[in-house]
């Protein structure tokens, strides 16, 4: 799939002077809790008044959402409020019911991005439709699945596409709910720089205080737009209660946000950025000469194993390196995790090239 323009049109036709807000429940629950919390952010940043209405639990025996009468309930919110709507789908029957109660946005959870089953029939479901659909990632991390559910979803003619960065399941204990492994989000900005990337910053915390911090990384990272769940009692919402702020809440935390532009005409900008981006280039050169040279000496090296008939792998002169590497990367203000990751790889091409020499005839 190719990244077009278009994606992000409708994104653009809002025309917001600030990111894309969608807020609202984790669940509807009652009509009158619906309709509550859509007034109390009408005078807001919010775009997209956001209710699950169907949610997929963990385990069996929690509550799994009202069902189609919320569908209505959404109806109510956009009549009163102005405010449009979005739900999440997760087959063909969810999508039929939001089409016909005209929700506006729809999203795929993470636990559906998982299974290109699903995704295909949620999006033979869409065909011939323009809603806006929105694709969270799957629960673990692989990019190529979260690519591959979007294809599904662009193949059935959906345009106005979007991402959802909800962070990653893991086994290990961490601070979050959901680990964000940001490069993954990174990334897929990449390779779609017009398919708009919203965080949800809910669901990878799972905690309230911690949603402000991972909102400000994710608009420092040029997100375009978050997600946050809005409940007007958090404590006692009946479903993900600790990740849920007040409409209150939410709007200080759009108060306090550094929103940062994602370029700067300024001439006087302009100017320094390029020459310093003048000099990144020469120093990218630079590596690459540098990699060169070191792969053509590493190719000498191959051929004086192959004489004398010796192993390619040298573990012990390895770990002699990367013991330098890390106290002379410290020196530079680079971290071992870094200095780890650039000598594997540069290890491995290395031992590639001496593997060609001993394998050339
Ligand atoms: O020193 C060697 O024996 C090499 O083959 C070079 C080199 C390296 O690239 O630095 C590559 C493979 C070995 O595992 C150790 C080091």
């Amino acid at each position: 799939m190719e990244n077009k323009k278009e994606f992000k049109s409708w994104l653009e036709g809002h025309n917001l002077p600030h990111p894309l807000v969608i807020a609202g429940p984790c669940s509807a629950e009652t009509e009158e809790q619906v309709l509550k919390i859509a007034h109390e952010l009408k005078d807001s940043d919010v775009t997209y008044y956001r209710a699950g209405i169907w949610k997929p639990r963990t385990r069996p025996g929690n509550f799994e959402g009202v069902g189609a009468i919320g569908l209505k309930w959404l109806q109510r919110v956009k009549e009163e409020t102005g405010l449009l709507t979005a739900t999440e789908v997760a087959n063909r029957n969810h999508v039929e019911l939001a089409l016909e109660h005209d929700i506006d946005m729809l999203w795929i959870g993470a636990r559906s991005t998982v299974s290109p089953f699903i995704v295909q029939e949620i999006a033979d479901a869409l065909e011939g439709t323009d809603k806006v659909v929105l694709i969270k990632n799957p629960v673990n991390p692989d990019l190529a699945l979260w690519i591959g559910a979007v294809e599904r979803i662009h193949n059935a003619g959906i345009n106005k596409l979007g991402v959802i960065h909800r962070g990653f399941s893991t086994y290990d204990k961490s601070k979050y709910r959901n680990n964000p492994e940001w490069q993954i989000a990174v990334d897929f900005q990449t390779r779609f720089p017009d398919i708009p990337l919203i965080n949800d910053p809910s669901h990878i915390t799972g905690k309230r205080d911690m949603i402000f911090d991972v909102s400000q990384t994710a608009l420092d990272l040029n997100f375009d737009g978050l997600m946050i769940e809005t409940h007007h009692t958090p404590d006692k919402a009946w479903s993900d209660a600790a990740q849920q702020v007040t409409p209150d809440t939410l709007k200080q935390i759009f108060k306090d946000l550094r929103i940062r532009k994602t370029s700067d005409d300024e001439a006087v900008y302009k100017q320094e950025l390029n020459q310093l981006r003048a000099q990144i280039d020469v120093v990218d050169q630079d590596l690459i000469e540098t990699m060169g040279r070191r792969m053509k000496i590493a190719d000498t090296i191959g051929a004086l194993k192959k004489e004398r008939n010796v192993a390619i792998l040298q573990s012990k002169r390895w770990n002699e390196i990367l013991g330098r590497m890390i106290l002379l990367g410290e020196e530079q203000g680079l971290s071992e995790e870094f200095i780890l990751k650039v000598f594997k790889a540069v290890h491995q091409e290395s031992i590639a090239h001496q593997e060609k020499v001993i394998k050339a005839e």
